[in-house]
């Protein structure tokens, strides 16, 4: 049993009783054998013992973790829902909060409750030096003020960037060749957002390529390794992993690179590592579209209307007029989005008003792969409807705004970040951010963005800390959907399916060896 409790945790974050007798005749051949597993995964490491629970248990659900987290945190969200319930990850448990709780917690203050701290205890910067500390301050205002207008003003030149990187690196297409669209997709999405961050000059270099690509990679393997052995082996077992190493010197490769372009020196890591959730999440919109053949129609249909003109690609508000693509994307971001969200850390005890009490070291994460085939919120969840949110933005037309509440069912009145603390940075963005707080109208029509985040829109996060830069990855997206569709036919292989994600603990990505078909479309 991996799922250790349902609701007012006024414990250490450690279970409750899910001891398992075994009979001692039995015990010896039992432990014997799943020990040797447990050697085997954790390089005989035997992880530290907690007084409520076996070791071979401790493995299993930590294997379980590893290798099929997304089932394990639905199949756990679907038993307990609207509480709070805890689960072992491979770094110990966490506290796995609901929906209908989650609100109470968003617009907590960092003293109390902490992104940072969670997320360095997840990256192990302690190893790794990765950690969200004040050069993230500095992109995350860069991203919220200057980046996603900048983006507005670029589509154009990131259109030509996008041109020269199909002529270079994507095959002619004069019929249907099959093409490794993931590889492809993550050096586009570098190029595009080197272009509008550090410039043409670096964009195109191999080297920035190499570095702001492979950078999120390899310090996600060393994460992995160190993970491996026991908190307290750490210290000496950094030496082991040549990945820090590699950190150390992609960073200073990094900065010697930027140095003569800003006088700022930003930490790349937060921007090497959404080039890989931007790339992932372009993979799968064409995952989605190769197997949902009418969408191709109805979504090029829309941006030959968007585009008709040539100088509509330097019209800044033209992206924003793709209104079912949005809706499409962010179909396909619920049914391939993270397992996880809201990671966080308890500073400072907390209860919550259904008698959850969060003592202070609590780790805490939302069941995001759960909420998203939640019917309650998503009717026929399991159904890929890429006209969903725009079916819904339709509905929202009417003028009758209505107070947001939170969390409510997609097919009811919406609502979008709703914290019971109102936390005022949580809908901080650029002026045509959906998610500003300004007017209760803008806020109805604006809950099925894609952009837009929610207690059961989670995918960029929620309150102060969620993405800034969700806006821009919008605008790639959006621009590479639109240019590929107007461009080619895209399809699978005849009796193909979707190709399936790889899960590996927190991280869903697409296939990565997948080959999708495409062809040329022929001038009108
Ligand atoms: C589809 C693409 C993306 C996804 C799914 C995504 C998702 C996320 C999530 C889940 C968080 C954590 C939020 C929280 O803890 O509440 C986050 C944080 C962040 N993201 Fe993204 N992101 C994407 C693209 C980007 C891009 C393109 C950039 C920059 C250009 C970016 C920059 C950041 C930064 C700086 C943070 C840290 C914010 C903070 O701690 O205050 N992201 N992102």
């Amino acid at each position: 049993m991996d799922v250790l409790q349902t609701q007012n945790l006024n414990l250490t974050p450690v279970a409750n009783d899910i001891s398992h007798p075994i009979p001692t005749s039995n015990r010896f051949i039992y432990y014997a054998a799943i020990s040797a597993i447990a050697i085997g995964v954790w390089l005989f490491h035997l992880p530290k013992r907690d007084p409520h629970v076996t070791v071979p248990f401790y493995a299993v659900s930590r294997i379980k973790w590893m290798f099929s987290a997304d089932t394990l945190v639905r199949d756990s969200y679907r038993k307990f829902r609207d509480s709070a319930y805890q689960i072992r990850s491979t770094e110990g448990v966490r506290t796995i909060i609901p929906p209908t709780l989650v609100g109470e917690l968003k617009g907590l203050p960092e003293d109390t409750l902490s992104a940072k701290t969670a997320v360095s205890e997840a990256m192990l910067s302690e190893y790794t030096h990765l950690s969200a500390d004040a050069h993230s301050d500095i992109l995350t205002l860069l991203l919220k003020t200057k980046a996603t207008h900048n983006l507005q003003r670029m589509v154009s030149a990131l259109k030509e960037e996008f041109q020269f990187i199909l002529a270079t690196e994507f095959p002619a297409c004069e019929d249907w060749t099959p093409f490794r669209i993931q590889p492809f997709m993550v050096r586009a999405v570098s190029r595009l957002s080197g272009r509008a961050f550090v410039g043409p000059s670096l964009s195109r270099s191999e080297e920035w390529m190499s570095v702001s690509v492979n950078f999120a990679i390899t310090a996600f393997i060393a994460v992995t390794k160190l993970q491996f052995f026991p908190p307290w082996m750490r210290p000496v077992a950094q030496y082991f992993v040549s990945e820090l190493r590699t950190i150390r010197k992609d960073l200073a490769k990094a900065q010697a690179m930027l140095e003569p372009l800003i006088e700022e020196r930003l930490n790349s890591a937060d921007t090497a590592s959404s080039i890989h959730t931007t790339s992932n999440l372009t993979t799968d919109c064409i995952y989605d579209l190769a197997v949902h053949q009418d969408m191709q129609d109805v979504l090029r249909e829309e941006a030959v209307e968007v585009f008709a003109e040539e100088e509509a690609w330097d019209r800044k508000d033209s992206i924003n007029k793709l209104k079912k693509m949005d809706s499409f994307i962010k179909e396909s971001q619920r049914l391939s989005g993270n397992i996880t969200s809201f990671i966080r850390k308890v500073m400072k005890p907390i209860d919550l008003s259904d008698g959850t009490h969060l003592p202070s070291g609590t780790s805490l994460l939302t069941p995001l792969a759960g909420i998203s085939f939640d019917e309650r919120y998503f009717p026929d969840p399991e159904v890929f409807d890429g006209l969903r949110f725009w079916k819904l933005r339709q509905q929202q037309q009417s003028p009758t705004p209505t107070r947001p509440s939170s969390p409510t069912p997609l097919t009811q009145a919406p609502s979008t970040e709703t914290p019971k603390t109102p936390s005022k940075s949580a809908t901080t963005g650029p002026s045509s951010s959906p998610a500003s707080s300004q007017t209760p109208l803008l806020l109805n029509s604006s809950r099925y963005h894609f952009t837009s985040i929610g207690d059961t829109n989670q995918n960029f996060g929620l309150g102060k800390h969620a993405c800034p830069g969700r806006f821009f990855a919008a605008q790639e997206i959006k621009l590479v959907l639109a240019y590929l569709l107007l461009n080619y036919d895209i399809k699978l292989r005849d009796g193909e399916a979707r190709p399936k994600p790889v899960v590996f603990m927190m991280t869903k990505s697409p296939s990565q060896t997948a080959e999708v078909l495409f062809r040329r479309r022929k001038a009108a």
